[in-house]
């Protein structure tokens, strides 16, 4: 077991304001972790150091072996998948499927003139049929149902093999449908033993994957508990993280969160 990110007493501040405050936290390679806090808890600020797209202001981050701050970031970032909305709104709508998978393999958002050799074209076919996508192909991205969008960025997000692969609310705006179906691919992605390190940040209890281990509860910036899923998933971990009393209902390895009257 190796560490994949490693962060140490981080701080980032804009202004006056510290989006992270003293955070610590340590992913292994063969985790998958789910990153939960209210709406401004610094959940994407998090993810986007993870990311190598923001620096901290104070602390370390070590991400794949390699210091942020000593290392060249755009040598880092294909081996880091990342999808979030910012990233999405990048594709052009009139980009192919197949070319907003594979155009990943320059880290570019549309295809102009790059050259995809054998390997790439092979890897982007088989990420299309892994993610049920081979029948869009050829499909404009600004044309799919937002459950075939979001296929699409995790297709995308893996196309560089990545060694650390990172989800912003990646069910964000599904119906139950779509969110089940995702949930269903990204557990059998998290049970995977050939899958990356993952890290997903979500809004929505029901959305944590079965096989997801480990968790991360966040308010204000600061860490309020980490560690595996049995323990840190409890009322009142969760109660202490959003500010009101929560009762955590359980369905087999699933979880939901409502309000304690
Ligand atoms: N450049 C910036 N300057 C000042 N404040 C910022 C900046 N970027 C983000 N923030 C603030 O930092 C806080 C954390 O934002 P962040 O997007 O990381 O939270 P989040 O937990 O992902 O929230 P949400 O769940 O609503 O997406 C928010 O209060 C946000 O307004």
């Amino acid at each position: 077991m190796s560490a994949v990110l490693k962060m140490t007493d981080i701080d980032l501040v804009r202004g006056e304001k510290k989006l992270l405050d003293h955070v610590s936290w340590t992913v292994n390679d063969s985790e998958r972790w789910v990153v939960l806090g209210p709406n401004g808890a610094g959940k994407s600020t998090l993810l986007s150091i993870a990311a190598a797209r923001l620096h901290p202001t104070r602390g370390s981050a070590e991400i794949l072996d390699e210091t942020l701050g000593r290392v060249d970031v755009f040598e880092l970032r294909p081996r880091i998948g990342l999808t979030s909305a910012p990233l999405a709104e990048q594709i052009p709508a009139r980009e192919t499927v197949f070319n907003t998978v594979v155009t990943a393999a320059w880290g570019v958002a549309g295809r102009w003139r790059e050259q995809y050799d054998d390997a790439d074209t092979d890897r982007a076919n088989v990420l299309l049929r892994d993610w049920d996508l081979q029948g869009l192909a050829d499909r404009k991205f600004g044309s799919l149902s937002s459950g075939e969008k979001k296929r699409v960025l995790i297709a995308r997000a893996l196309m560089t093999d990545p060694e650390l692969l990172l989800l912003d609310e990646p069910a964000s705006g599904l119906d139950v449908g779509g969110r089940e179906d995702l949930v269903v691919r990204l557990d059998e992605l998290a049970a995977s033993a050939t899958a990356p390190a993952v890290v997903m940040v979500t809004h929505h209890l029901e959305e944590v994957p079965e096989n997801f281990t480990h968790a991360l509860l966040m308010r204000d910036g600061a860490v309020v508990a980490a560690g595996p899923v049995a323990d840190v998933m409890t009322p009142t971990a969760l109660s202490q993280t959003y500010g009101l009393p929560l009762k955590l209902v359980r369905v087999g390895r699933r979880f939901a969160a409502f309000r304690q009257d």
